[in-house]
Protein backbone atom coordinates (compact mmCIF):
# COMPACT_ATOMS: atom_id res chain seq x y z
CA UNK A 1 0.00 0.00 0.00
CA UNK A 2 0.98 3.55 -0.91
CA UNK A 3 1.89 5.43 2.16
CA UNK A 4 0.87 9.60 1.45
CA UNK A 5 3.16 12.21 2.91
CA UNK A 6 0.29 12.82 6.37
CA UNK A 7 0.22 8.98 7.03
CA UNK A 8 4.52 9.08 6.48
CA UNK A 9 4.69 12.29 9.13
CA UNK A 10 1.69 10.09 11.83
CA UNK A 11 4.46 6.87 11.71
CA UNK A 12 7.35 9.38 12.17
CA UNK A 13 5.86 11.12 15.17
CA UNK A 14 4.31 8.39 16.89
CA UNK A 15 5.97 8.50 20.13
CA UNK A 16 5.75 12.12 20.11
CA UNK A 17 1.90 12.01 19.33
CA UNK A 18 1.29 9.48 21.94
CA UNK A 19 3.15 11.55 24.85
CA UNK A 20 1.79 14.94 23.67
CA UNK A 21 -2.01 14.43 22.63
CA UNK A 22 -3.25 11.04 24.69
CA UNK A 23 -5.04 13.17 27.77
CA UNK A 24 -6.75 15.20 24.53
CA UNK A 25 -8.24 11.72 22.67
CA UNK A 26 -11.61 12.54 24.13
CA UNK A 27 -11.91 15.50 21.98
CA UNK A 28 -9.82 14.39 19.24
CA UNK A 29 -12.60 11.06 18.30
CA UNK A 30 -15.18 13.50 18.48
CA UNK A 31 -13.88 16.04 15.82
CA UNK A 32 -12.67 13.19 14.01
CA UNK A 33 -16.01 11.30 14.07
CA UNK A 34 -18.25 14.47 13.07
CA UNK A 35 -15.52 15.06 10.08
CA UNK A 36 -16.17 11.69 9.00
CA UNK A 37 -12.27 10.77 9.33
CA UNK A 38 -13.29 7.44 11.51
CA UNK A 39 -16.47 5.56 11.94
CA UNK A 40 -18.33 4.01 15.10
CA UNK A 41 -16.48 0.78 15.08
CA UNK A 42 -13.56 2.44 14.69
CA UNK A 43 -14.70 4.59 18.06
CA UNK A 44 -15.30 1.33 19.44
CA UNK A 45 -11.92 -0.32 18.47
CA UNK A 46 -9.94 2.54 19.95
CA UNK A 47 -12.35 2.70 22.88
CA UNK A 48 -12.18 -0.83 23.78
CA UNK A 49 -8.53 -0.11 25.09
CA UNK A 50 -9.30 2.04 27.69
CA UNK A 51 -8.49 -0.66 30.06
CA UNK A 52 -4.75 -0.20 29.22
CA UNK A 53 -4.93 3.63 29.54
CA UNK A 54 -5.44 6.61 27.58
CA UNK A 55 -1.89 6.46 25.34
CA UNK A 56 -2.81 2.40 24.31
CA UNK A 57 -6.12 3.73 23.18
CA UNK A 58 -4.00 7.03 21.73
CA UNK A 59 -1.76 4.49 19.76
CA UNK A 60 -4.89 2.34 18.70
CA UNK A 61 -5.98 5.66 17.33
CA UNK A 62 -2.83 6.10 15.35
CA UNK A 63 -3.16 2.49 13.82
CA UNK A 64 -6.43 2.99 12.67
CA UNK A 65 -6.04 6.54 11.13
CA UNK A 66 -3.11 4.38 9.35
CA UNK A 67 -5.62 1.72 7.78
CA UNK A 68 -7.89 4.07 7.13
CA UNK A 69 -5.23 6.13 4.58
CA UNK A 70 -4.39 9.57 3.68
CA UNK A 71 -7.55 11.21 3.68
CA UNK A 72 -8.04 10.64 7.17
CA UNK A 73 -4.45 10.90 8.62
CA UNK A 74 -5.01 14.60 6.66
CA UNK A 75 -7.76 15.43 8.49
CA UNK A 76 -6.07 14.02 12.04
CA UNK A 77 -2.85 16.54 11.90
CA UNK A 78 -5.00 19.25 10.48
CA UNK A 79 -7.38 19.36 13.99
CA UNK A 80 -4.44 18.72 16.09
CA UNK A 81 -3.67 21.68 16.35
CA UNK A 82 -6.55 23.08 17.48
CA UNK A 83 -7.80 20.69 19.72
CA UNK A 84 -4.71 21.12 21.77
CA UNK A 85 -5.60 24.72 22.11
CA UNK A 86 -9.23 24.03 23.19
CA UNK A 87 -8.12 21.83 25.98
CA UNK A 88 -5.28 23.82 26.98
CA UNK A 89 -8.30 26.92 26.85
CA UNK A 90 -10.91 24.36 28.52
CA UNK A 91 -7.95 23.37 31.32
CA UNK A 92 -7.00 27.20 32.22
CA UNK A 93 -10.73 27.94 32.40
CA UNK A 94 -11.17 25.18 35.00
CA UNK A 95 -8.12 26.14 36.70
CA UNK A 96 -9.11 29.52 37.33
CA UNK A 97 -12.44 28.12 39.01
CA UNK A 98 -10.57 26.23 41.15
CA UNK A 99 -8.66 29.16 41.93
CA UNK A 100 -11.57 31.22 42.65
CA UNK A 101 -13.23 28.30 44.20
CA UNK A 102 -9.89 28.18 46.73
CA UNK A 103 -10.48 32.00 47.45
CA UNK A 104 -14.00 31.83 48.96
CA UNK A 105 -12.70 28.87 50.62
CA UNK A 106 -10.37 30.85 52.70
CA UNK A 107 -11.67 34.16 52.97
CA UNK A 108 -14.40 31.84 55.00
CA UNK A 109 -12.31 30.20 57.43
CA UNK A 110 -10.30 33.46 57.50
CA UNK A 111 -13.47 35.44 59.08
CA UNK A 112 -12.91 37.85 61.62
CA UNK A 113 -14.37 36.18 64.71
CA UNK A 114 -16.04 38.31 67.93
CA UNK A 115 -15.94 35.61 70.13
CA UNK A 116 -18.16 37.07 72.57
CA UNK A 117 -21.32 38.12 69.89
CA UNK A 118 -21.40 41.40 71.65
CA UNK A 119 -20.84 43.25 67.94
CA UNK A 120 -23.79 40.97 66.37
CA UNK A 121 -26.13 41.47 69.39
CA UNK A 122 -25.46 45.27 69.53
CA UNK A 123 -24.35 46.00 66.27
CA UNK A 124 -25.51 44.41 63.45
CA UNK A 125 -22.21 45.21 61.32
CA UNK A 126 -20.90 43.24 58.75
CA UNK A 127 -17.43 41.59 59.92
CA UNK A 128 -15.22 44.37 57.54
CA UNK A 129 -16.42 46.73 60.43
CA UNK A 130 -14.07 44.50 63.19
CA UNK A 131 -11.09 45.82 61.44
CA UNK A 132 -8.99 49.08 62.77
CA UNK A 133 -5.77 50.08 61.40
CA UNK A 134 -3.17 49.16 63.34
CA UNK A 135 0.87 50.38 63.40
CA UNK A 136 3.70 48.02 62.33
CA UNK A 137 7.43 48.68 62.12
CA UNK A 138 9.43 47.80 59.35
CA UNK A 139 13.04 46.44 59.14
CA UNK A 140 15.49 44.60 57.37
CA UNK A 141 16.23 40.86 58.72
CA UNK A 142 16.49 41.25 62.82
CA UNK A 143 18.78 41.18 65.20
CA UNK A 144 18.63 38.50 68.30
CA UNK A 145 17.70 40.59 71.49
CA UNK A 146 18.02 39.49 75.08
CA UNK A 147 15.13 38.03 77.07
CA UNK A 148 15.35 40.22 80.60
CA UNK A 149 12.51 41.91 80.56
CA UNK A 150 8.83 40.62 79.99
CA UNK A 151 7.98 41.02 76.14
CA UNK A 152 4.90 43.16 77.36
CA UNK A 153 6.81 45.59 79.12
CA UNK A 154 7.95 47.36 76.04
CA UNK A 155 4.46 47.96 74.40
CA UNK A 156 4.11 51.60 73.62
CA UNK A 157 7.76 52.04 73.60
CA UNK A 158 8.03 52.50 69.90
CA UNK A 159 5.36 54.84 69.37
CA UNK A 160 7.38 57.34 72.07
CA UNK A 161 10.87 56.32 70.00
CA UNK A 162 10.16 55.84 66.49
CA UNK A 163 13.54 54.34 66.16
CA UNK A 164 11.87 51.94 62.96
CA UNK A 165 10.42 52.81 59.95
CA UNK A 166 6.47 52.84 60.51
CA UNK A 167 4.28 51.47 58.21
CA UNK A 168 0.34 50.48 58.48
CA UNK A 169 -1.30 47.28 57.22
CA UNK A 170 -1.57 48.34 53.56
CA UNK A 171 2.28 48.28 53.37
CA UNK A 172 2.53 44.93 54.37
CA UNK A 173 0.15 44.26 51.89
CA UNK A 174 1.46 45.25 48.59
CA UNK A 175 4.88 43.98 49.89
CA UNK A 176 3.53 40.39 50.29
CA UNK A 177 1.00 40.27 47.33
CA UNK A 178 1.83 42.90 44.71
CA UNK A 179 5.44 42.58 45.04
CA UNK A 180 7.76 40.34 43.53
CA UNK A 181 10.20 39.97 46.28
CA UNK A 182 10.40 36.29 47.74
CA UNK A 183 11.62 34.96 50.94
CA UNK A 184 10.60 34.83 54.49
CA UNK A 185 9.18 37.56 56.37
CA UNK A 186 8.30 37.38 60.02
CA UNK A 187 5.37 39.60 61.85
CA UNK A 188 6.36 39.73 65.99
CA UNK A 189 4.36 41.02 68.32
CA UNK A 190 3.56 40.43 71.81
CA UNK A 191 0.11 38.15 72.90
CA UNK A 192 -3.11 39.34 71.80
CA UNK A 193 -1.33 42.29 69.56
CA UNK A 194 -3.09 41.00 66.50
CA UNK A 195 -1.04 38.66 64.28
CA UNK A 196 -3.78 36.38 63.57
CA UNK A 197 -6.17 39.17 63.10
CA UNK A 198 -3.29 40.84 60.44
CA UNK A 199 -3.61 36.93 58.98
CA UNK A 200 -7.18 37.01 58.50
CA UNK A 201 -7.28 40.60 57.33
CA UNK A 202 -4.32 39.67 55.03
CA UNK A 203 -6.48 36.54 53.41
CA UNK A 204 -9.54 38.68 53.47
CA UNK A 205 -8.14 41.31 51.20
CA UNK A 206 -7.05 39.25 48.98
CA UNK A 207 -9.83 36.79 48.44
CA UNK A 208 -11.75 40.26 47.49
CA UNK A 209 -9.16 41.52 45.17
CA UNK A 210 -9.21 40.52 41.11
CA UNK A 211 -5.65 41.43 40.04
CA UNK A 212 -3.82 39.90 42.78
CA UNK A 213 -1.66 37.02 40.97
CA UNK A 214 -0.85 35.52 43.88
CA UNK A 215 -1.74 32.21 45.77
CA UNK A 216 -2.12 32.41 49.50
CA UNK A 217 -1.87 29.06 51.39
CA UNK A 218 -2.51 29.09 54.63
CA UNK A 219 -1.44 26.96 57.88
CA UNK A 220 -0.95 27.85 61.43
CA UNK A 221 1.41 26.14 63.54
CA UNK A 222 -1.49 24.85 65.88
CA UNK A 223 -3.34 22.76 62.78
CA UNK A 224 0.28 21.59 62.16
CA UNK A 225 0.73 20.03 65.93
CA UNK A 226 -1.88 17.73 65.48
CA UNK A 227 0.27 15.70 62.69
CA UNK A 228 1.95 13.14 64.25
CA UNK A 229 2.53 10.92 61.04
CA UNK A 230 5.62 11.77 58.76
CA UNK A 231 3.85 13.21 55.85
CA UNK A 232 5.11 15.27 52.47
CA UNK A 233 4.42 18.65 51.59
CA UNK A 234 2.32 17.78 48.23
CA UNK A 235 0.09 15.87 50.76
CA UNK A 236 0.03 17.85 53.70
CA UNK A 237 -1.11 20.93 51.20
CA UNK A 238 -3.43 18.57 49.64
CA UNK A 239 -5.37 17.20 52.79
CA UNK A 240 -5.26 20.70 53.48
CA UNK A 241 -7.31 22.12 50.48
CA UNK A 242 -8.44 19.04 48.86
CA UNK A 243 -10.14 21.50 45.94
CA UNK A 244 -6.49 22.00 44.36
CA UNK A 245 -5.60 18.60 44.38
CA UNK A 246 -6.33 18.31 40.93
CA UNK A 247 -3.63 21.05 40.07
CA UNK A 248 -0.69 20.93 43.09
CA UNK A 249 1.18 18.95 41.52
CA UNK A 250 1.56 21.29 38.31
CA UNK A 251 1.51 23.93 40.45
CA UNK A 252 3.86 23.17 43.00
CA UNK A 253 6.70 22.24 40.43
CA UNK A 254 6.45 24.77 37.69
CA UNK A 255 6.30 28.22 39.62
CA UNK A 256 6.54 28.33 43.31
CA UNK A 257 6.86 32.08 43.66
CA UNK A 258 2.99 32.48 42.91
CA UNK A 259 2.76 31.41 46.21
CA UNK A 260 2.51 33.36 49.56
CA UNK A 261 2.51 30.96 52.34
CA UNK A 262 1.27 31.54 55.77
CA UNK A 263 2.59 30.01 58.64
CA UNK A 264 0.50 31.50 61.51
CA UNK A 265 1.78 31.36 65.74
CA UNK A 266 4.86 30.09 65.27
CA UNK A 267 5.64 30.21 69.51
CA UNK A 268 2.63 27.52 69.44
CA UNK A 269 4.75 24.94 67.59
CA UNK A 270 5.59 21.96 70.03
CA UNK A 271 8.00 20.48 67.35
CA UNK A 272 11.87 21.50 67.91
CA UNK A 273 12.88 23.27 64.52
CA UNK A 274 16.68 21.97 63.90
CA UNK A 275 17.77 24.33 61.21
CA UNK A 276 21.63 23.05 61.03
CA UNK A 277 20.94 19.20 61.38
CA UNK A 278 17.65 18.61 59.27
CA UNK A 279 18.48 16.84 55.88
CA UNK A 280 17.88 19.06 53.37
CA UNK A 281 14.79 18.14 50.81
CA UNK A 282 13.90 20.22 47.62
CA UNK A 283 11.02 17.54 46.88
CA UNK A 284 7.68 18.01 47.92
CA UNK A 285 6.54 14.44 47.53
CA UNK A 286 9.18 13.37 49.44
CA UNK A 287 7.90 12.17 53.17
CA UNK A 288 9.57 13.42 56.45
CA UNK A 289 8.28 14.69 59.52
CA UNK A 290 6.36 17.93 59.96
CA UNK A 291 9.15 19.91 61.31
CA UNK A 292 11.32 18.83 58.56
CA UNK A 293 9.12 20.30 56.30
CA UNK A 294 9.05 23.64 58.11
CA UNK A 295 12.43 23.87 58.30
CA UNK A 296 13.24 22.72 54.58
CA UNK A 297 10.60 25.24 53.28
CA UNK A 298 11.89 28.65 55.65
CA UNK A 299 15.51 27.44 54.46
CA UNK A 300 14.06 27.44 50.53
CA UNK A 301 14.78 23.96 49.65
CA UNK A 302 11.20 23.33 49.10
CA UNK A 303 9.80 25.36 46.77
CA UNK A 304 12.61 27.89 46.23
CA UNK A 305 11.40 31.25 45.29
CA UNK A 306 7.97 31.28 47.16
CA UNK A 307 7.24 34.19 49.68
CA UNK A 308 6.72 33.10 53.23
CA UNK A 309 4.87 35.36 56.18
CA UNK A 310 5.32 34.29 59.55
CA UNK A 311 3.78 35.30 62.43
CA UNK A 312 5.15 34.46 65.98
CA UNK A 313 5.14 35.86 69.39
CA UNK A 314 8.88 38.19 70.26
CA UNK A 315 9.99 34.93 72.45
CA UNK A 316 9.76 32.25 69.37
CA UNK A 317 11.09 34.63 66.69
CA UNK A 318 15.52 33.30 67.19
CA UNK A 319 13.55 29.73 66.70
CA UNK A 320 14.60 30.85 62.94
CA UNK A 321 18.16 31.93 62.32
CA UNK A 322 18.03 35.87 61.18
CA UNK A 323 20.13 35.16 58.67
CA UNK A 324 16.54 33.58 57.03
CA UNK A 325 14.79 36.16 57.90
CA UNK A 326 14.67 38.95 54.52
CA UNK A 327 12.10 41.53 56.05
CA UNK A 328 11.08 41.66 59.93
CA UNK A 329 7.44 43.85 60.92
CA UNK A 330 6.81 44.13 64.74
CA UNK A 331 3.35 44.99 65.54
CA UNK A 332 3.43 47.78 67.49
CA UNK A 333 -0.49 47.57 68.33
CA UNK A 334 -2.78 50.73 68.35
CA UNK A 335 -1.69 54.44 68.50
CA UNK A 336 -3.50 56.45 70.46
CA UNK A 337 -5.89 57.79 67.70
CA UNK A 338 -5.92 54.02 66.47
CA UNK A 339 -7.44 53.11 69.87
CA UNK A 340 -10.22 56.07 70.02
CA UNK A 341 -11.16 55.03 66.46
CA UNK A 342 -11.57 51.21 67.56
CA UNK A 343 -13.60 51.84 70.81
CA UNK A 344 -16.07 54.21 67.94
CA UNK A 345 -16.06 51.14 65.63
CA UNK A 346 -16.53 49.02 68.54
CA UNK A 347 -19.36 50.45 71.05
CA UNK A 348 -22.89 50.20 70.71
CA UNK A 349 -23.35 53.97 70.27
CA UNK A 350 -21.06 56.88 69.65
CA UNK A 351 -22.11 57.63 73.19
CA UNK A 352 -21.13 54.74 74.76
CA UNK A 353 -17.83 54.58 72.62
CA UNK A 354 -17.43 58.40 74.26
CA UNK A 355 -17.84 57.26 77.86
CA UNK A 356 -15.29 54.42 77.17
CA UNK A 357 -13.15 56.52 75.75
CA UNK A 358 -13.02 59.18 78.44
CA UNK A 359 -12.46 56.02 81.13
CA UNK A 360 -9.84 54.76 79.16
CA UNK A 361 -7.71 57.97 78.21
CA UNK A 362 -8.13 59.24 81.89
CA UNK A 363 -6.16 55.75 83.00
CA UNK A 364 -2.37 56.45 82.10
CA UNK A 365 -2.07 52.21 82.70
CA UNK A 366 -5.17 51.60 81.16
CA UNK A 367 -4.11 54.13 78.20
CA UNK A 368 -1.02 51.90 77.53
CA UNK A 369 -2.44 48.81 77.87
CA UNK A 370 -4.97 49.44 75.17
CA UNK A 371 -2.10 49.79 72.87
CA UNK A 372 -2.94 45.74 73.04
CA UNK A 373 -5.52 45.52 70.78
CA UNK A 374 -6.77 42.49 73.04
CA UNK A 375 -7.15 44.54 75.98
CA UNK A 376 -9.32 47.13 73.52
CA UNK A 377 -11.64 43.83 72.76
CA UNK A 378 -11.95 43.36 76.69
CA UNK A 379 -12.47 46.76 77.58
CA UNK A 380 -15.13 47.25 75.04
CA UNK A 381 -16.47 43.55 75.17
CA UNK A 382 -16.85 44.90 79.00
CA UNK A 383 -17.96 48.30 78.94
CA UNK A 384 -19.63 48.49 75.48
CA UNK A 385 -22.67 49.99 77.00
CA UNK A 386 -20.25 52.86 77.88
CA UNK A 387 -19.86 51.66 81.39
CA UNK A 388 -23.33 50.44 82.82
CA UNK A 389 -21.33 47.38 84.29
CA UNK A 390 -19.65 49.17 86.82
CA UNK A 391 -22.66 51.09 88.06
CA UNK A 392 -23.13 50.53 92.38
CA UNK A 393 -25.18 47.04 91.73
CA UNK A 394 -23.26 45.38 89.16
CA UNK A 395 -20.35 46.11 91.40
CA UNK A 396 -21.81 44.52 94.35
CA UNK A 397 -22.92 41.18 92.52
CA UNK A 398 -19.70 40.91 90.97
CA UNK A 399 -18.04 38.76 94.67
CA UNK A 400 -21.40 36.89 94.68
CA UNK A 401 -21.07 35.76 90.77
CA UNK A 402 -16.93 35.43 91.48
CA UNK A 403 -17.46 32.97 94.28
CA UNK A 404 -20.00 30.67 92.45
CA UNK A 405 -17.85 30.77 89.37
CA UNK A 406 -14.20 29.86 91.68
CA UNK A 407 -14.47 25.82 91.10
CA UNK A 408 -15.64 26.14 87.54
CA UNK A 409 -12.32 28.83 87.00
CA UNK A 410 -10.00 26.58 89.24
CA UNK A 411 -10.85 23.63 86.94
CA UNK A 412 -11.01 25.35 83.69
CA UNK A 413 -7.40 26.36 84.85
CA UNK A 414 -6.43 23.39 85.55
CA UNK A 415 -7.06 22.03 82.29
CA UNK A 416 -5.71 25.43 80.60
CA UNK A 417 -2.17 24.51 82.68
CA UNK A 418 -1.98 21.63 81.24
CA UNK A 419 -2.26 22.43 77.77
CA UNK A 420 0.39 24.89 78.36
CA UNK A 421 2.37 22.49 79.61
CA UNK A 422 2.14 20.06 76.73
CA UNK A 423 1.51 22.70 74.43
CA UNK A 424 -1.64 22.37 73.47
CA UNK A 425 -4.20 24.61 72.91
CA UNK A 426 -7.13 22.09 71.53
CA UNK A 427 -8.93 20.40 74.10
CA UNK A 428 -11.42 16.96 73.53
CA UNK A 429 -14.53 16.10 75.25
CA UNK A 430 -12.67 13.70 77.56
CA UNK A 431 -9.91 15.92 78.50
CA UNK A 432 -12.96 18.46 79.66
CA UNK A 433 -14.40 14.85 81.32
CA UNK A 434 -11.48 14.40 83.20
CA UNK A 435 -11.45 17.77 84.80
CA UNK A 436 -15.06 17.68 85.53
CA UNK A 437 -16.00 20.32 83.25
CA UNK A 438 -19.32 20.07 81.15
CA UNK A 439 -20.27 22.11 78.43
CA UNK A 440 -22.15 24.46 80.64
CA UNK A 441 -23.63 27.76 79.60
CA UNK A 442 -20.29 29.50 81.53
CA UNK A 443 -18.00 27.08 80.03
CA UNK A 444 -19.53 28.21 76.38
CA UNK A 445 -17.77 31.82 77.19
CA UNK A 446 -14.83 30.14 77.69
CA UNK A 447 -14.20 27.79 75.18
CA UNK A 448 -14.91 27.53 71.11
CA UNK A 449 -15.87 24.75 69.93
CA UNK A 450 -14.94 23.45 67.12
CA UNK A 451 -15.00 20.76 64.85
CA UNK A 452 -11.73 18.40 63.91
CA UNK A 453 -10.99 15.88 61.12
CA UNK A 454 -10.13 12.22 62.01
CA UNK A 455 -8.35 11.33 58.78
CA UNK A 456 -8.23 8.32 59.85
CA UNK A 457 -11.54 7.43 59.94
CA UNK A 458 -12.49 10.15 57.85
CA UNK A 459 -14.79 11.68 60.61
CA UNK A 460 -15.54 15.45 62.58
CA UNK A 461 -15.27 14.94 66.36
CA UNK A 462 -15.78 18.08 68.54
CA UNK A 463 -12.85 19.58 69.77
CA UNK A 464 -12.47 22.95 72.07
CA UNK A 465 -10.26 25.88 72.23
CA UNK A 466 -10.25 29.11 74.90
CA UNK A 467 -11.55 31.92 73.51
CA UNK A 468 -8.20 33.24 73.13
CA UNK A 469 -4.54 31.96 73.88
CA UNK A 470 -4.38 34.96 76.21
CA UNK A 471 -7.62 33.55 77.88
CA UNK A 472 -5.61 30.10 78.16
CA UNK A 473 -2.86 31.58 79.63
CA UNK A 474 -4.71 33.96 82.31
CA UNK A 475 -6.80 31.12 83.82
CA UNK A 476 -3.51 29.03 83.77
CA UNK A 477 -1.75 31.35 85.79
CA UNK A 478 -4.74 31.76 88.20
CA UNK A 479 -4.69 28.38 88.94
CA UNK A 480 -0.69 27.98 89.59
CA UNK A 481 -1.34 31.14 91.57
CA UNK A 482 -4.70 29.20 93.43
CA UNK A 483 -3.01 25.88 93.70
CA UNK A 484 0.33 27.68 95.26
CA UNK A 485 -1.11 29.18 97.57
CA UNK A 486 -2.81 26.65 99.00
CA UNK A 487 0.45 24.89 99.40
CA UNK A 488 -0.33 22.46 96.49
CA UNK A 489 1.90 21.75 93.83
CA UNK A 490 0.41 22.55 90.39
CA UNK A 491 2.39 20.71 88.68
CA UNK A 492 2.57 17.24 90.70
CA UNK A 493 -1.70 17.64 90.34
CA UNK A 494 -1.52 17.95 87.06
CA UNK A 495 0.29 14.57 86.16
CA UNK A 496 -1.58 12.46 88.45
CA UNK A 497 -5.46 14.01 87.75
CA UNK A 498 -5.67 14.15 84.62
CA UNK A 499 -2.33 13.39 82.82
CA UNK A 500 -2.75 9.69 83.26
CA UNK A 501 -6.52 9.59 82.36
CA UNK A 502 -5.52 11.43 79.27
CA UNK A 503 -2.88 8.89 78.37
CA UNK A 504 -5.34 6.52 78.17
CA UNK A 505 -8.46 7.61 76.37
CA UNK A 506 -9.21 6.48 73.29
CA UNK A 507 -7.90 9.29 71.21
CA UNK A 508 -4.26 9.57 73.04
CA UNK A 509 -2.89 8.06 70.02
CA UNK A 510 -3.60 11.19 67.79
CA UNK A 511 -2.35 13.38 70.43
CA UNK A 512 1.44 11.23 70.44
CA UNK A 513 2.80 14.51 69.83
CA UNK A 514 1.71 16.05 72.80
CA UNK A 515 4.30 15.69 75.56
CA UNK A 516 5.86 17.99 77.96
CA UNK A 517 7.59 20.64 75.84
CA UNK A 518 7.95 23.01 78.85
CA UNK A 519 10.11 22.45 81.50
CA UNK A 520 8.80 22.97 85.15
CA UNK A 521 11.51 26.21 85.39
CA UNK A 522 10.27 27.24 82.20
CA UNK A 523 6.47 27.41 83.06
CA UNK A 524 6.87 28.94 86.34
CA UNK A 525 8.91 31.66 84.87
CA UNK A 526 5.83 32.31 81.75
CA UNK A 527 3.50 32.31 84.49
CA UNK A 528 5.05 34.77 87.13
CA UNK A 529 5.78 36.84 83.72
CA UNK A 530 1.64 36.50 83.02
CA UNK A 531 0.86 37.51 86.77
CA UNK A 532 3.30 40.31 86.78
CA UNK A 533 1.62 41.79 83.80
CA UNK A 534 -1.44 41.30 84.56
N1 LIG B 1 -6.65 45.39 63.79
C1 LIG B 1 -7.60 45.01 64.64
N2 LIG B 1 -8.81 45.58 64.62
C2 LIG B 1 -9.76 45.22 65.48
N3 LIG B 1 -9.60 44.30 66.45
C3 LIG B 1 -8.41 43.69 66.53
C4 LIG B 1 -7.35 44.00 65.64
N4 LIG B 1 -6.28 43.24 65.95
C5 LIG B 1 -6.66 42.48 66.99
N5 LIG B 1 -7.92 42.74 67.35
C6 LIG B 1 -8.65 42.16 68.49
O1 LIG B 1 -7.70 41.63 69.42
C7 LIG B 1 -7.89 40.23 69.63
C8 LIG B 1 -6.54 39.54 69.70
O2 LIG B 1 -5.93 39.56 68.42
P1 LIG B 1 -5.15 38.31 67.81
O3 LIG B 1 -5.75 37.03 68.22
O4 LIG B 1 -5.02 38.56 66.36
O5 LIG B 1 -3.75 38.48 68.54
P2 LIG B 1 -2.43 37.59 68.39
O6 LIG B 1 -1.30 38.55 68.32
O7 LIG B 1 -2.57 36.63 67.28
O8 LIG B 1 -2.43 36.85 69.80
P3 LIG B 1 -1.62 35.55 70.27
O9 LIG B 1 -0.15 35.86 70.25
O10 LIG B 1 -2.11 35.34 71.67
O11 LIG B 1 -2.01 34.44 69.35
C9 LIG B 1 -8.75 39.78 68.44
O12 LIG B 1 -9.59 38.72 68.80
C10 LIG B 1 -9.56 41.01 68.08
O13 LIG B 1 -10.71 41.06 68.90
Amino acid sequence: MDVGPCSAEIQQRRVELVENYSEHLTRLLDVLFNVGAVTEEDLSLVRGSAVLGERECMRALLDVLHGRGEESCRAFLYILPSVQDETTKLGQANRQEHLRKHKDILARQHGLVDYLSIREQTLGQDQTGCWTDITFSRQAGYASSSQCRHESAGVGDAFRTHADEICIFKDVYENLLCSPASGVNMLSGVAGSGKTTVVRRLVREWAAETKSSKIILSLSFRELNLITQEQSLQDLLSDHYIHLKPFLHELLNSNPTQFLLILDGLDEFCYPLNFEHTPKCSDPERVQPIQSIVVNLIKGNLLPGVSIFLTSRPHAVSKVPPVLVSLFYSLLGFSVAQQKQYFEQNCSSPEAAEAVWASVSSHKPLLLMCHIPAFCWIVSTALHDGGSCLCPDSVSHAPHVLSEMQPILKSLGAMAFKGLLERRFIFESTDLNSFNLDSTKLLQVFLSEILKEDRASLTFEKGFHFIHTSVQEFLAALYYVLQSLSGSDPFAVQICSSYQSFLSSQHSGKYCNCRYNCSEADMKHLMLNIIIFL
